[in-house]
């Protein structure tokens, strides 16, 4: 181990590793200092996605666990498993928290109401999850449902939302129950940078009926200027003329992405204004929201990491990152726990937020350097951590040159931020939460589409030692579950007993 040296933990959101390519952004940009990293530094990559870190096998990775495993320094058994274990194993039939509402629903007569993102993309939901609801709703006789659905083309390549929701019209005919009766970008359903107008046009179809009427969900996709994630809010009428979905007093909501932190907001407004009227909530997983809705599957534990161990020893960090990923520093990092600690010090980096990414890849990422190099400047914090949010924030636009521009102002950010850690005597450790803007592309068995989506890519790990700092080359396969014992490792800590992962310096 180490004597313990200060350092800096800097995660490239969205960077992993390929080979060049066409469809490559990362390999594309002039990033002279980030290749100079790689080549000289002692560096490895890292295993970000699938079940090394906690996910379904060959599941893209994404922020919430990337942060939560390189805190917590084991894989942590994601939602989406949790979630799919229930399913697969049967248990969702006779779901305790479930069944309640569904026997509720059908001696009442009310409806069930399905909220969530429609697509396969694993990283919010499964449309897969809605089709067992959909199925377990028609076995409990519930005598109405309705599925409002959320078109994606983030997570899943841009235009083919009509692709899934043919399917879930598939499954609601193959379950014999059911209509969708909203279709909403998820621009607007969910939304997490806190515009409470984009959440309320939702609330209104879902609430009122208010929105686009159009006659089969299909027409909704017609409606969009900005593909498959802006489609405005859409309300199916039926026969009559009249929407299909409102929520009345006493039908049950339950929201079907496993992911909460985008769905959340949404959820907390539709919990207030239905307030009263004996609207039951459900969530397919746990949700971070105000309101206390109960989950049909509990979360896992992601503590006992990083932070616990920071703590312990009274080490004080400093976390910083633009508004986008500043849960992901601090909440995630800290295995899901909002707990205040004395020992921690949070920079939440506002600034100019481009409605259109693409017009402005530098994001604020020069506030965000800024944070870092003056926290790096300060005795008394021996860890600053940073997540650099544009390759991932501009990579899901699926826009390659303004991708290619993020990954050049990264590398000047990664250049400003090594000269600092020189200067006071830092090491820096730099990796990709998971991949994306390596990949910008379908797989052109697909038709090689423009691709905005995460990755299954490793991510690289590279360590800038300090001044006269000795360390080894690293050797093995490594995972994001080797960060935490890694930065312990280097700041002259061992690891905590529940990491498995180890040190890679
Ligand atoms: O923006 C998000 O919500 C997801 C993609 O859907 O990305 P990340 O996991 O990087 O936050
Ligand atoms: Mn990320
Ligand atoms: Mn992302």
């Amino acid at each position: 181990m180490n004597a313990g040296t200060p350092g800096i933990l800097l995660v490239l959101d969205g960077w992993g590793h390929a080979g060049p390519s066409e469809a490559n952004a990362l390999t594309a940009a002039a990033t002279p200092y980030l290749d100079g990293l790689l080549a000289d530094c002692p560096a490895v990559l890292a295993e970000a996605s699938g079940t090394a870190v906690g996910l379904l096998p060959g599941t893209v990775g994404n922020s919430e666990i990337g942060h939560m495993v390189i805190g917590a320094g084991r894989p942590v058994p994601y939602d989406s498993v949790l979630v799919q274990e229930e399913i697969s194993s049967g248990r969702m039939r006779s779901n305790a928290t479930l069944v309640e509402v569904l026997n509720r629903l059908s001696a009442a007569g009310g409806t069930l109401h399905l909220v969530g993102l429609c697509s396969d993309g694993m990283i919010h939901a499964d449309v897969q999850h809605l089709r067992e609801l959909l199925r377990i709703a028609a076995r409990f006789s519930v005598p109405a449902v309705r599925v409002h659905a959320i078109t994606d083309g983030r997570d899943v390549a841009d235009h083919t939302a009509a692709a899934y929701l043919g399917l879930v019209e598939g499954f609601v005919a193959e379950a014999g129950v059911g209509q969708v009766a909203t279709v909403v970008g998820r621009g607007y359903a969910l939304d997490k940078s806190g515009d409470l107008e984009l959440t309320e046009k939702v609330s209104l179809a879902l609430v009122d009926g208010k929105g686009e009427a159009i006659g089969e969900p299909q027409e909704a996709l017609e409606l969009t200027r900005r593909g498959d994630e802006w489609v405005p809010p859409c309300v199916v009428t039926g026969a009559d003329g009249r929407p299909l979905g409102p929520v009345r007093d006493g039908d049950a909501v339950l929201f079907t992405n496993f992911r909460s932190d985008r769905i959340q907001q949404l959820a907390d407004d539709l919990y207030r204004r239905l307030a009263g009227r004996g609207v039951t909530f459900l969530s397919l997983a746990q949700y971070d929201t105000e309101a206390a809705i109960p989950p049909l599957v509990h979360r896992s534990d992601a503590g006992g990491g990083l932070a616990a161990e920071l703590a312990a020893h009274g080490v004080r960090s400093v976390r910083i990152a633009e508004a986008e990923k500043f849960e992901h520093v601090t909440y995630y990092l800290n295995g899901r726990d909002a707990a205040v600690v004395p020992v921690e010090e949070h920079v939440r980096v506002t600034g100019d937020v481009a409605p259109d990414y693409t017009a402005r890849p530098e994001m604020n990422l020069d506030r965000v350097t800024e944070a870092v190099v003056s926290a790096a400047g300060r005795d008394d914090v021996p860890l600053v951590v940073a997540n650099l949010a544009n390759i991932d924030v501009v990579g899901h636009t699926g826009h390659f040159d303004a991708t290619r521009r993020a990954a050049e102002h990264t590398d000047r950010a990664v250049e400003a931020v090594c000269h600092a850690a020189r200067a006071t005597g830092r090491w820096v450790l730099l990796v990709g939460d998971h991949g994306n803007a390596e990949k910008m592309l379908t797989d052109a068995s697909a038709g090689a589409r423009p691709y905005g989506g995460h990755t299954t890519n490793p991510v690289p790990a590279v360590l800038v030692p300090a001044p006269g700092q000795q360390v080894a080359a690293p050797a093995g396969p490594a995972t994001l579950a080797d960060i935490a014992p890694s930065v312990l490792a280097l700041l002259g800590l061992a690891p905590a007993p529940r990491m498995t992962g180890r040190p890679l310096w």
